[in-house]
């Protein structure tokens, strides 16, 4: 058993959202980004966030938005965390990380070891930094993986976690790899875009619990 963090991110349906906490992530993710197959509109992100108890943390996650429509979509689904998942500057994120009680993470898209030094200017700007693709045709949610031997060798000075083509059938290797504290998937739990597996979330969260 391990005591990594399991996210389940880009859930639609009440039926994957239960299926996560039953399952027992500890985050589940909802995506407000209309691009994406994932996207909820903040009606909807905040009936789903109504039916997670509270043993499960709501992630709300956000692409470059700027700060009147980041305080609504905030205000209107009550997240306990918001993601941000663009091109977000650590000295917004750390305005908005004062203004707020939610915690604020920032993906970062990780290239090669450079990527994880520059990551650092987001120290102390949030709570936590998670490492995904940065390749892809949308900013995130393209179920590409980055060389997690960047991550086994980095000496970590900041709260992290991975995300990036993660699966039922590979997040166990790479939390053994990586050592990672907290492991986020959404393209590799569906059966086409957009559409989450409940099977596939359940062997996920099971697959991470027993690395
Ligand atoms: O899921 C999306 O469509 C998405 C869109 C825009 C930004 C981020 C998005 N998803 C997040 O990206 C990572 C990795 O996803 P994957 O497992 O490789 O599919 C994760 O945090 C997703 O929630």
């Amino acid at each position: 058993m391990t005591n990594t963090l399991v996210k389940v991110c880009g859930l639609s349906t009440p039926e994957t959202v239960d299926a996560a906490v039953d399952a027992g992530a500890d985050y589940i993710g909802l995506v407000h980004f209309a691009p994406s197959p994932r996207h909820v509109t903040l009606d909807q992100a905040a009936r789903l966030r109504a039916r997670v108890p509270m043993t499960t943390k709501v992630v709300l996650l956000l692409v470059n938005e700027q700060p009147v429509p980041t305080a609504q979509a905030v205000d209107a689904v009550k997240p306990d965390v918001v993601q941000f998942h663009g091109g977000e500057t650590p000295e917004w994120l750390a305005l908005l990380k004062g203004a707020m009680p939610q915690e604020v993470w920032k993906a970062y898209g990780v290239r090669d070891a450079g990527s994880l030094e520059s990551a650092l200017k987001f120290r102390g700007a949030v709570d936590r930094v998670l490492y995904d693709s940065a390749k892809g045709a949308l900013p995130g949610g393209n179920g590409l993986a980055i060389d997690w031997s960047l991550l086994a060798a980095h000496r970590h000075e900041l709260a992290w976690g991975l995300a990036g083509g993660l699966t039922p059938d590979n997040v166990a290797d790479a939390i053994r790899q990586t050592g990672a504290p907290l492991v986020d998937a959404s393209s590799g739990l569906e059966s086409a875009p957009g559409v989450k597996d409940v099977d596939r979330i359940r062997a996920f969260v099971q697959a991470a619990r027993q690395a």
